[in-house]
């Protein structure tokens, strides 16, 4: 007799009770309908029929081989920009593919290259077949190199490509945007090349060189935030991520108001819904109703504070309690100079029983949690003859501060 007999099976491991047949539990029926990675079906993009007719018309003649116009996305984070512009390169490959013509079709993040190099290395990588005997090493060759044996792929595989650059902001400089919108001018290619940039700042066209603006020519749409409506209705489309029943019916309708007061941001709004239902799931709850919520979007930005500022050293948790304190106690402007908020991190310390740093520290560290944008600084002038100093005010609710631990430190601001 060994263990593997039926007797055995049949003892379910407590460990995995929650986990369903079908791999979901008794919450999730396709969790994976509410990761923020999921892109949706075409019948589930949600308002954004305008953008993606526009959008393929500018880009469309790349499905016959002709040249395509270059693009500009422009929109706050999760406005549906890399969406749309995945969905209509995948359209338009599919057309010209109908169509006997190669179409190369690439997006390269350009948050995550690392420079000019690493960007053509991507889209040279990204678009290589077996049959261009081309090599695209990661390392090793100038970065002239890597546009040569991309302009190789493309004159030798293709009949045209399409290109998104996704935070093209990041890019640093021109450079890329220039070699890769004058390459046919220039001779180097055969191949008619479209962009697409996108990028959050709405400025971004003005920090463009003339020559770059010229090249990519004016054609630009604007994301706006998405309203009440729309983001109920991007909900609704993956209610199927929960078990029929689950959801109470006026979770979604809510969700979607609350993120429509407070941002506009589907990601946001479908990564609310998921942390109330792990929140009913995880409380053993059997159900989502709207109560939930707040708690879930309390409980996740506490979890997603914590992980911003797990890299930095245990004071700078010291000034954001600080900052907290001043903000609470605050009627109306929540901006604060470096010396007032190192005053009350001094009382923190005091509390948390720990010697103060230096304010030159404390100033590196209020640099950095303004990178994370966990708070925002400001150069002020003091006026004639009294130079400049900082401010800086919290982004975060000092509510959500304060949760990071189960006993904050909460000091008297005006003693
Ligand atoms: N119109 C929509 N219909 C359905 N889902 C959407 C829609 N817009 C956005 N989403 C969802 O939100 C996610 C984020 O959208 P997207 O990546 O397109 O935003 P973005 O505007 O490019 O923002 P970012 O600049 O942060 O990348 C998408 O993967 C998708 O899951």
């Amino acid at each position: 007799m060994d263990g593997n007999e039926s007797g055995d099976l049949e003892e379910p491991d407590e460990l995995f009770q929650t986990v369903d047949e079908t791999g979901g539990d008794d919450i999730f029926a396709n969790r994976e309908l509410l990761n923020i990675d999921h892109v949706p079906d075409e019948n589930r993009i949600v308002g954004r029929d305008k953008h993606i007719t526009e959008l393929a018309n500018e880009v469309g003649p790349a499905v016959t081989g002709s040249p395509p116009n270059s693009v500009i996305l422009y929109g706050k984070t999760g406005s549906g920009k890399s969406l749309v512009a995945n969905h209509v390169m995948e359209r338009a490959w599919n057309e010209a593919d109908r169509r006997g013509k190669r179409l190369a079709t690439v997006t390269v993040d350009c948050a995550q290259a690392k420079g000019e190099a690493d960007t053509i290395q991507t889209i040279a990588e990204s678009i290589n077949t077996p049959s261009s005997g081309v090599k695209v090493p990661t390392r090793g060759i100038s970065t002239n190199e890597y546009y040569n044996r991309l302009w190789n792929i493309l004159n030798q595989e293709y009949d045209a490509a399409l290109i998104t650059l996704d935070e093209v902001d990041r890019l640093g400089d021109d450079n890329v945007l220039m070699l890769l919108s004058r390459a046919r001018e220039a001779g180097k290619v055969d191949v008619p090349i479209g962009i697409i940039s996108i990028s959050n700042k709405v400025n971004f066209r003005e920090q463009m060189t003339e020559r770059v603006k010229s090249s990519l020519g004016h054609n630009e749409t604007i994301f706006d935030p998405y309203d009440g409506e729309q983001l109920r209705e991007i909900l609704e489309n993956r209610k199927d991520a929960f078990h029929d029943g689950v959801l109470n019916p006026g979770v979604i309708p809510k969700t979607a108001a609350l993120a429509a007061q407070r941002h506009g941001d589907a990601r946001k709004a479908i990564r609310l819904l998921r942390h109330a239902g792990d929140y009913a799931k995880n409380n053993n709850i059997g159900e989502v109703t709207e109560d939930h919520l707040e708690l879930a979007q309390e409980q996740a930005e506490v979890e997603r504070l914590k992980e911003l500022i797990a890299g930095l050293p245990p004071h700078s948790k010291y000034i954001l309690y600080a900052l907290a304190n001043l903000t609470n106690n605050a009627e109306d402007n929540v901006w604060f100079r470096t010396t007032v908020i190192y005053d009350i991190y001094k009382k923190v310390c005091n509390v948390e029983g720990t010697d103060t740093l230096t304010t030159d520290t404390i100033r590196g560290l209020l640099s950095e949690l303004a990178f994370l944008e966990v708070t925002e600084s400001n150069q002020e002038h003091g006026g004639m003859g009294k130079g400049t100093y900082k401010e800086h005010r919290l982004l975060w609710e000092p509510n959500v501060v304060f949760k990071m631990d189960p006993d904050p430190a909460h000091v008297d601001i005006d003693q």
